[in-house]
């Protein structure tokens, strides 16, 4: 598709990784710090979060997507610090799929896809062509006129996953994208992740092991606000033992680092 290049087009990328977090806090609630004192560096590819509940994961992708600041160390987002006043530039070009994403039940997909590519303020006349190719991509083209109430919750949330991405963001921010997803949704689900993978830095969190191994390049695994470890699916796997519980080797690993019953969880 031939589109008019944007200011931000032509600006050279002069940083290294899109996220880049040294020694990241964020503080939840009055005291409670949720991320506490976490590196990473993230380009383009795959980025999986995993951990048990309580972790961390949500606070970290929040603040990632600009909603919360970071009350210390720093975050880098596309070459801009998250604690530069005027974020917006940087939110244009990030897409953000949270927990529970709020919608209105009387818009068809195509009205509220279309609505938050408005509040991306994305230029008018790319807007039909970019809610098409949005709609697209998750399945629902034949959907595209129907109510977002008629829909099923796997449905409702690949509408999710069309907001995210109709901006074509440089970072997208996916937080348990495949919950309410049945199998056969989920094994679409991990192909699109991969292809978006190929040319965008996507960042997800799931408590599902399994999302990690079939689609992610490296896995963050998280504990307490902290990073237990860092590693491609394949370490993650290597980590563990047949002595370690879980169905796959993937899951023997994370059960190794987290210890029984999940250690590392705040429970
Ligand atoms: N607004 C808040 N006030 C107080 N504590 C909070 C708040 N939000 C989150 N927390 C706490 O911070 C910790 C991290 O929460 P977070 O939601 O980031 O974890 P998570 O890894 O996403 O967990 P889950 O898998 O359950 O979604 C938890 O102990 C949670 O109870």
């Amino acid at each position: 598709m031939i589109r008019a290049l944007e200011p931000d087009d032509l600006a050279p990328a002069t940083y290294a990784w899109d996220v880049h977090a040294t020694g990241l806090r964020v503080r939840v609630g009055r005291n409670r710090m949720a991320v506490d004192g976490l590196d990473l560096a993230f380009g383009t590819g795959v980025h999986g979060l995993l951990g048990p509940n309580g972790a961390g994961k949500t606070t970290l992708i929040r603040a990632l997507a600009t909603v919360l600041r970071p009350t210390g160390g720093s975050l880098e987002l596309l070459g801009t610090s998250a604690s530069t006043v005027d974020l917006r530039a940087v939110r244009r070009r990030i897409g953000y799929l949270p927990q529970d994403f709020g919608y209105y039940r009387r818009f068809t997909v195509r009205e509220f896809v279309e609505y938050m590519a408005w509040l991306k303020e994305m230029p008018g006349r790319e807007i039909p062509d970019a809610v098409q190719r949005a709609v697209e991509r998750v399945g629902l083209t034949e959907r595209a006129g129907d109510k977002l109430r008629t829909l099923s919750g796997g449905m409702v949330r690949r509408v999710g996953i069309a907001q995210a991405i109709v901006n074509d963001p440089r970072v997208l921010l996916l937080d348990e994208p495949t919950v309410g997803l049945d199998p056969a949704q989920r094994l679409r689900f991990r192909e699109m992740l991969r292809a978006l993978g190929t040319d965008t830095c996507v960042v997800v969190s799931t408590h599902l092991v399994e999302d990690v191994a079939a689609a992610c390049d490296d896995v963050t695994l998280m504990a307490r606000g902290r990073v237990v470890f860092q590693g491609d699916p394949a370490a993650l796997a290597a980590a563990g033992t047949d002595e370690h519980p879980g169905d796959s080797a993937i899951e023997r690993g994370y059960s190794a680092l987290l210890g029984p019953a999940g250690e590392g969880s705040g429970w």
